[in-house]
């Protein structure tokens, strides 16, 4: 699913089997390692100067291609920035195959050869249509099936920053051409392989490509080639190319901007990824479980069909006779069709999810949805809007205490000039300056971190202009997660150096030892005065505002140095605070409530204070009964071992302050106790948890790309809400299949017995070997098929989920089958007996009568599958259309099969009367009445039984 190589192959595995690669694996790691050290361009611009790469592609490291026309004319040489993976085999081609392929289509077709030797030519030319109508439905499902999957492969376009004749502009990363200019900043997936032009504290991690762990850290500085002379090939490796930045690789820290030297297969990761796409995807573990239950009921049906053949022949049966139906019958039994309607039922509903805006990038996801029983969700852009407002503004000199805040949100429309003493102008400017966001003329807004968005939005207010092209910014600290602040080195106009410094309050405020007052005086900090300062921020975070301080310093001469280090902020002077809002999204709280319900536990675990997140946590409806039990932060989860955190985890509803490593703590420690975690993040601090969680969902629209890659599903529209309605198509979807299961192997049990029982009390054959095949049809396909898109049910949210290793096959699933087919085969025996006694001998009506009435049988029987335990009533005749209209045909097909000449003598029937068809709709609708006796019935023990759901 992914648009990484080798996530979709490595990642399996290791969930498989714990990473273990086999001989299989190991050729492919070689032939990897050969493509990897194949010449791309980045292997030719690594060694040349940023100068020189911008000569050679004519283009500008600042404002980068100089016009649209130049990108076209480019793009027309090089072609556009996507790997395809085209499948060159003709249609044609695939469908003959098909004929060949499958051993008991060759019996056939061998039987079909046999029949015309010995002169039988109606039956050759019979059994050779409905080879061709087996053959072609199959074909038909799993071309849908491919085509599906390959749809599913498109639903996550990658996009970039690119700057074009000195516009920035979020586009398609297919746009991008050689010599484009592309800005990438934390958590971003680089778009094509870049020359780096411009490094801000980057590192790059690059493990998809080289398997190092280790992020690597860049530089704009050209490689000396002659150092690697030594090496036989001269090739400088891939990983010390430090001023590249590789397609697919994910930016850990830091942010920069890079020339594009090489597009599509011109890149290293477009060279891995031809090779790869080559290797089927690996299976998921419901396909695993279907491809074992097809072998066993192939073995079992063979053992049957050998006895029956043997039986047939002591018997003194027609050698030709027992071998086409024991082939026809193999051919029926076998559920061959069943991977690929489980395989197609998976990529159907996956491509329903997406439209209700859930991508799933790994197909085995949508089976483990189900079985989800804690969502660890992160706050900031999945509970909340990511949108944030400045709402207050406080200065410890212009405002003294907490009761005496500036609220921007009071008073609209106005100008808060008035306002603007020096510790608020500093506090502005600090806000200004330290600050990443940049505007976008095409969107016409502010691009970037949401919170430095914020803060460039609010200046308006106060009739500032965004100040940044004025100043000389030569050093910084990006923000960070774990670090929780942002640092920018300013050489000011007198030439003196300032630091200007942004982040978690109480990071500020440890490092402050001064303020600012009103008048733009620096004053000593008190205790009693940073504990006012404190009580205040507490006092905002407690209102759901995310508090940001602010602080500055004066750098002394002898801290002017190259790199700007953490531990050079210190000192600091303390400026103010600002509180800004970020409201629950409204749909957030309805969702929660529902999954409360169907009993999953819902965690927030946040990188805001605490304050901030107990009070949206209650705004949504996440209990936090008592804050001393149900909240742990940071520094608590810092003191607790793993297994204390086990033993509390169950209590706590809330965590905040939470770095990386806490995510990712938390997330293994439930899942030690044998929880099923879904864990939602959209930040680059996230992905570590995302990926182990059993399923990561990352944001779409804000998400970062290191999340999205890390995520086992993406949701389209950022609302957490969507989860809930990921987690019911995909209970849905496990439904589904075991309800066309339930069909399907009823139908191949009943098919096989009845031709087995007429066997053994040596009576004639109730169906012949074209009946079967047509049978076959049926119940391997369009019938089956639709079962697999039967709407969803909302009221599945309502069952607790189900457990990961509960089987597909489940005792009542079984039960349910078992009793079907016995109706089915006691039905048509009667039928079949009863027509056989009126004449004492075998006639074409007698077995036109026991087909037609299999059929009927089979049609009602896939009515009452739709719905495991509810009455079709309930569920209504009318909501799944595939379904009626591939009962109507396959009905219109039976009439066809009956009354059409030309298929009478295929299928070697005869006319019957309209009294013939009611007499066999009465008796084959038993199998629907008693099904529908079972639900009534079921039901009512339900409604006695309140822990009944847990039995479903
Ligand atoms: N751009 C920024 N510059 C400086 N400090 C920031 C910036 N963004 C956030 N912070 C501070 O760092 C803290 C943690 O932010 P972080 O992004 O890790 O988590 P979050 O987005 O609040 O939480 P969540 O994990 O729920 O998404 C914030 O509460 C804020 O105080
Ligand atoms: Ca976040």
């Amino acid at each position: 699913m992914s648009a990484n190589p080798f996530e979709g192959y490595y990642n399996e595995k290791e969930k498989q089997e714990g990473g273990n690669l086999d001989a299989h694996d190991e050729s492919l790691l070689l032939s990897t390692k050969e493509i990897l050290s194949k010449a791309t361009p980045s292997l030719e611009y690594c060694t040349v100067s940023v100068e020189e790469t911008i000569d050679k592609l004519n283009t500008n490291s600042k404002t980068g291609l100089s016009s649209v026309d130049e990108a076209d004319h480019r793009r027309k040489e090089y072609g556009p920035n996507e790997i395809s993976v085209e499948d060159d085999e003709s249609l044609w081609k695939k469908f003959l195959s098909n004929f060949v392929e499958d051993r008991l289509i060759l019996l056939l077709i061998g039987s079909a050869v046999v029949s015309a030797i010995m002169g039988n030519l109606d039956d050759a030319v019979s059994i050779t249509l409905a080879i061709v109508i087996v053959v072609s439905v199959g074909f038909v499902q799993e071309y849908r099936s491919e085509k599906s999957l390959e749809a599913l492969n498109k639903l996550v376009p990658a996009e970039c920053h690119l700057i074009r004749g000195g516009q920035e502009a979020h586009v398609l990363a297919s746009v991008l051409v050689p010599g484009d200019l592309v800005c990438f900043r934390i958590g971003d997936r680089i778009p094509a392989d870049l020359r780096i032009v411009e490094a801000v504290d980057l590192s790059i991690d690059e493990s998809n490509l080289t398997g190092e762990n280790e992020p690597v850290h860049k530089v704009t500085t050209a490689i000396n080639k002659e150092s690697y002379n030594y090496d036989a090939s001269g090739i400088v490796p891939l990983s010390d190319r430090t001023n590249i930045a590789y397609m697919g690789t994910l930016v850990k820290e830091g942010h920069g901007k890079g020339i594009v030297v090489g597009t599509s297969t011109n890149t290293t990761f477009g060279a891995v990824f031809e090779m790869m796409s080559s290797i089927e995807k690996p299976k998921t573990p419901l396909q695993l479980a279907m491809d074992k239950l097809g072998k066993d009921l192939s073995l079992f049906s063979f053992i049957v069909i050998g006895f029956i053949c043997f039986i047939g022949i002591i018997q003194g049966r027609s050698w030709l006779e027992m071998f086409q139906i024991s082939v026809s019958l193999a051919v029926a039994a076998i559920p061959e069709g069943l991977p690929i309607i489980v395989t197609v039922t998976l990529a159907l509903g996956v491509l329903r999810m997406a439209k209700r805006k859930a991508i799933v990038r790994r197909l085995p996801s949508v089976e483990t949805l189900g079985s989800v029983n804690v969502i660890c969700s992160d706050k900031t852009g999945t509970l909340t809007s990511n949108h944030m407002t400045v709402c207050k503004i406080w200065c410890l000199g212009s405002m003294t205490n907490k009761n005496n805040v500036l609220d921007l949100q009071k008073t609209k429309d106005v100008s808060f000039k008035n306002y603007l003493t020096d510790d608020v102008r500093a506090t502005l400017a600090i806000s200004n300056i330290c600050n990443n966001a940049s505007f976008s003329q095409e969107h016409g807004k502010y691009l970037g971190n949401p919170t430095d968005i914020a803060l460039l939005e609010q200046l308006s207010k106060f009739d500032l202009e965004d100040n940044r092209p004025n100043v000389n910014k030569v050093h910084e600290i990006p923000f960070n997660s774990k670090r929780k602040f942002m640092a920018s080195e300013i050489i000011e106009q007198d030439g003196s150096h300032v630091l200007y410094v942004k982040g978690a309050f109480e990071r500020i405020l440890d490092e402050s030892t001064t303020f600012l007052n009103e008048k733009g005086k620096i004053e000593k900090l008190t205790n009693a005065q940073k504990a006012t300062i404190t009580d205040c921020a507490n006092t905002l975070a407690s209102e759901g505002l995310r508090t940001l301080a602010f602080a500055k310093i004066h750098m002394k001469d002898s801290e002017i140095v190259e790199k700007l280090t953490e531990d050079m902020v210190k000192d600091l002077t303390f400026t103010g605070l600002i509180g800004m809002s970020d409201p629950p999204r409204p749909t957030v709280k309805p969702a929660i409530e529902q999954l409360l319900q169907g009993g999953v536990h819902i965690i927030m675990i946040t990188g805001d204070s605490e304050n901030t997140a107990v009070n949206i946590a209650r705004q949504i409806g996440i209990p936090v009964i008592d804050p001393k039990l149900s909240v742990l932060n940071g520094e608590k989860l810092n003191e607790m071992s793993d297994e204390q955190l086990a033993n509390v985890i169950d209590h706590v509803s809330v965590f905040a302050r939470a770095t990386p490593e806490h995510k990712l703590n938390i997330v293994r420690a439930l899942r030690q106790r044998g929880e099923v975690v879904a864990m939602t993040g959209d930040g680059v601090n996230d992905a570590p948890a995302l990926k182990l969680a059993d399923i990561g969902v990352s944001m779409g629209k804000m998400g970062t790309d290191v999340a999205k890659e890390a995520s086992d599903m993406v949701l389209t529209d950022d609302d957490f809400s969507t989860i809930l309605t990921a987690i019911e198509e995909g209970k849905g979807i496990f439904n589904n299949i075991q309800n066309f299961l339930t069909f399907q192997l009823s139908t191949s049990v009943a098919a096989l017995s009845l031709v087995a029982l007429a066997t053994l009390f040596k009576l004639p054959n109730p169906l012949n070997a074209m009946q079967i095949l047509w049978i076959n049809i049926l119940m391997d396909g369009p019938p089956a098929q639709s079962l697999g898109v039967e709407p969803v049910d909302h009221e599945v949210m309502k069952k607790p989920p189900r457990r990961r290793t509960d089987k597909i096959l489940t005792q009542k699933v079984l039960r349910r089958l078992i009793g079907t087919a016995a109706c089915i085969i006691i039905g048509t025996i009667y039928v079949f007996v009863k027509e056989m006694a009126e004449d004492g001998q075998v006639t074409a009506r007698d077995t036109t009568m026991t087909f037609t009435c299999f059929v009927f049988f089979d049609m009602f029987n896939a009515l009452a599958c739709r719905h495991s335990t509810k009455s079709i009533f309930e569920v209504g005749f009318l909501t799944n259309k595939m379904f009626n209209a591939a009962v109507g045909l396959s009905l219109l097909g039976q009439m066809c099969a009956i009354y059409i000449p030309f298929f009478q003598n295929v299928f070697k029937t005869e006319r019957l009367s309209f009294g013939d068809l009611i007499f066999l709709l009465f008796v084959s609708s038993s199998v629907f009445i008693i099904d529908e006796l079972r639900k009534y019935y079921d039901k009512k023990k339900a409604q006695n039984d309140p822990s009944y759901y847990s039995l479903v």
